[in-house]
């Protein structure tokens, strides 16, 4: 099995994460809290309460877990190809895979990472949505002190399964859409490369760009949902499942909510996702 398309997948991803982090804390706030006006509002009060650091709350469990996240899904992906279309990465490009295999690979290494995922990504949206600048002293102390404190508390208070709750949604959202994220940008690269050529950078820069969008415009309602389920049960339990969080998201919200950080998901998408498979692909072609 080759392990380059893991550690390329690894690297690739931590590139990602580092520049898309102040973004994802937009998001997460705008999808669970209903008090900002807007991504402005919500940029500029993050800012004037918590410092730059506000932004990047909740980041280095991500940073620790990309490495078996990211992996996971490149070599994951890179490996069903290979089993489902007997080619290698550099083979590939020679032969291209149809596009009923590219969304099978993708769709798998999107299923598997998502439980790779599940309890990481929990306690980085719990501590994206505490709001107390940094500990000083007189100041209110925040639930959480940090990501560790955070996944002993969920632990003891909420039980082994708390550390997984929204982990069903996590999956819905991503099987179908890392399909779409790889299709897009295989797609894409495909069409603005001559025959048996490696993409350019700039082709690889812009396909990774919008697969990075196409998926997360698929994948926003169900991010939403996620995101809820993730904060509920924090004080108490709002909703029965997740059926129950959209109908009563709906109801009170409107359709709307499924688009809720729609546009700043996007805006996060097109830079992390093109400079995450520039690295990928860099990282495979320096390896041979
Ligand atoms: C829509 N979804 C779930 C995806 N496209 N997932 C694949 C990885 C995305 C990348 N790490 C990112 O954070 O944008």
């Amino acid at each position: 099995m080759p392990v380059e398309e893991f550690v390329a997948g690894w690297i690739s991803g931590a590139v990602g994460l580092v520049l898309g982090h102040p973004f994802d804390t937009v998001k997460v706030r705008l999808q669970t809290q209903t008090t900002y006006r807007g991504i402005a509002d919500c940029m500029v009060r993050i800012y004037r309460h918590e410092s730059l650091l506000g932004f990047f709350k909740g980041m280095s469990f991500p940073i620790a877990s990309i490495a078996v996240v990211n992996s996971v899904l490149f070599g994951v992906y890179s490996n069903t190809l290979l089993l489902l279309t007997a080619t290698s990465h550099q083979e590939r490009r020679l032969q291209t895979p149809s596009y009923m295999h590219i969304f099978l690979a993708g769709c798998t290494g999107g299923f598997l990472q998502a439980y790779c995922l599940a309890p990481f990504d929990l306690i980085k949206v719990r501590l994206q949505n505490q709001t107390e600048p940094r500990a000083q002293l007189g100041s209110p102390r925040p639930r959480y002190l940090g990501p560790m404190h955070c996944a002993a508390s969920i632990f003891r208070e909420e039980g082994p399964r708390g550390l997984f709750r929204g982990a069903w949604t996590l999956t819905l959202r991503d099987t179908p859409t890392v399909g779409i994220y790889f299709i897009t940008y295989e797609g894409l690269c495909h069409q603005y490369t001559p025959e048996g050529q490696n993409p350019s950078s700039a082709t690889v820069l812009v396909a990774g760009g919008f697969a990075g969008i196409a998926s997360w415009v698929a994948a926003t309602p169900l991010d939403v949902i996620k995101s809820r389920m993730q904060m509920d049960g924090l004080r108490r339990k709002v909703y029965r499942g997740v059926l129950d969080c959209m109908v009563s998201s709906v109801r009170q919200e409107g359709l709307g909510v499924f688009f809720r950080g729609l546009t700043i998901n996007s805006a996060r998408a097109f830079p992390v996702n093109a400079v995450t498979f520039l690295s990928y692909e860099y990282l495979l072609r320096w390896w041979g």
